[in-house]
């Protein structure tokens, strides 16, 4: 691992690696100044075999799907320190993004069904997303990267990239799981409001019931594996221009081998999927109208320094040629209101519609 101390010279590394067209991933976690790169010294597109591997893994929605890993040590890596916020060019890009009332009322329909199929015992809740096509030219996705880093310093902010995949890039507010020796850390995120001002915030029912599904099914499938469990929440926690409830949720490993078991059991949890799992995952294949892919999939280090830290892909965006496609969705249970929960995918497309 080699330190940059000018982040310059960071920047100027990667733009290098993307124009040769090789993969690479720049990442900084919540409320760090550190940032990091791993760049792939080949093109290759390597696939998860074992979570016994290091390095860096970019894992699909869908449990079936595979996972991709830039293992480390086909890698260069390095890092630099965050010292201030980034200056940034003044224009970036323009962007077109007149929503499309075809997409608003076929969003709302499959909402409404989610809620009349909740209401006759269906299932307990189901996250339903959309996928957003923003035209916008001359993206710099390094200004873009900037921007997200400048704005959003308490979410896990990254742009990954592989020739043979795409750019994706992000500023996620949800932790999936963190190992760091037996120290285990996850979280119960959902409930969603803009921000105003404040972290004293009213919560409806809604929203601390599929909060509170979240935090009960993280608990079933990790008691067993933890000990020394401590809960703690739920709060209000600020995720750029919105707010959320959170429940940190840590414990003690009861044995070392258990790091793939946990992650299977609890990707995909509630806050991204539904409850009953089975059941809110077939409603989604069934339902919403295209592929999640990487979207609310998972992303981080795997065995990196002993540790592991992987977050859920949310507040995110893959940029194609003069396009950016948005990836946002909400959490349905049987008191959603489904206009409501357009506007909800509205607010949080404004994460990434700031940042272009
Ligand atoms: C599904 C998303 O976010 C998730 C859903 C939330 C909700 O329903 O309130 C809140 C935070 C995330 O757990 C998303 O951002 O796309």
């Amino acid at each position: 691992m080699e330190l940059l101390n000018n982040i310059d010279s960071f920047f100027e590394k990667v733009h290098k690696v993307y124009k040769t067209n090789l993969p690479f991933v720049v990442y900084r976690k919540p409320n760090e100044t550190e940032i990091s790169a791993l760049c792939q010294k080949t093109a290759e597109l390597s696939i998860l075999k074992s979570f016994k591997e290091k390095g860096f893994i970019f894992s699909p929605f869908s449990k079936s799907e595979s996972k991709i890993i830039f293992p480390y040590d086909s890698c260069e890596s390095f890092q630099s320190a965050i010292k201030n916020d980034f200056k940034l060019k003044s224009t970036i890009s323009k962007i077109n993004n007149a929503k499309d009332e075809n997409e608003k009322e076929q969003h709302i329909n499959i909402v409404q069904n989610a809620i009349d199929f909740i209401r006759n015992n269906g299932a307990k809740k189901i996250v339903l997303s959309r996928k957003e096509i923003v035209s916008c030219k001359n993206v710099d996705v390094f200004e873009v990267l900037k921007k997200m880093l400048n704005n959003y310093k308490n979410a896990f902010v990254y742009c990954w990239f592989h020739p043979k995949i795409g750019l994706w890039m992000g500023a996620t507010p949800e932790r999936l799981i963190s190992i760091e020796k037996d120290n285990l850390k996850t979280m119960a995120l959902a409930g969603t409001q803009k921000y105003n001002g404040t972290l004293s915030v009213k919560w409806q029912e809604k929203e601390l019931h599929e909060q509170q599904f979240v935090t009960d099914f993280i608990l079933e499938n990790i008691i067993d594996k933890i000990e020394h469990l401590q809960v703690e929440g739920p709060y209000t926690v600020k995720a750029g221009s919105l707010v959320h409830l959170r429940t940190d949720i840590l414990g003690k490993l009861k044995a070392s081998d258990l790091l793939e078991n946990i992650i299977h059991s609890l990707h995909p949890t509630p806050a991204i999927c539904g409850i009953p799992r089975s059941i809110a995952t077939d409603f989604i294949i069934k339902k919403e109208n295209y592929n999640r892919t990487f979207y609310s999939g998972y992303l981080g280090e795997l065995n990196i320094n002993n540790s592991t830290n992987l977050v859920v892909n949310l507040r995110c965006m893959q940029l194609v040629a003069n396009k950016a496609i948005l990836y946002i969705g909400g959490g349905i249970t049987g008191e959603s209101n489904a206009k409501n929960e357009w506007d909800e995918t509205v607010a949080k497309a404004e994460i990434m519609l700031r940042v272009l």
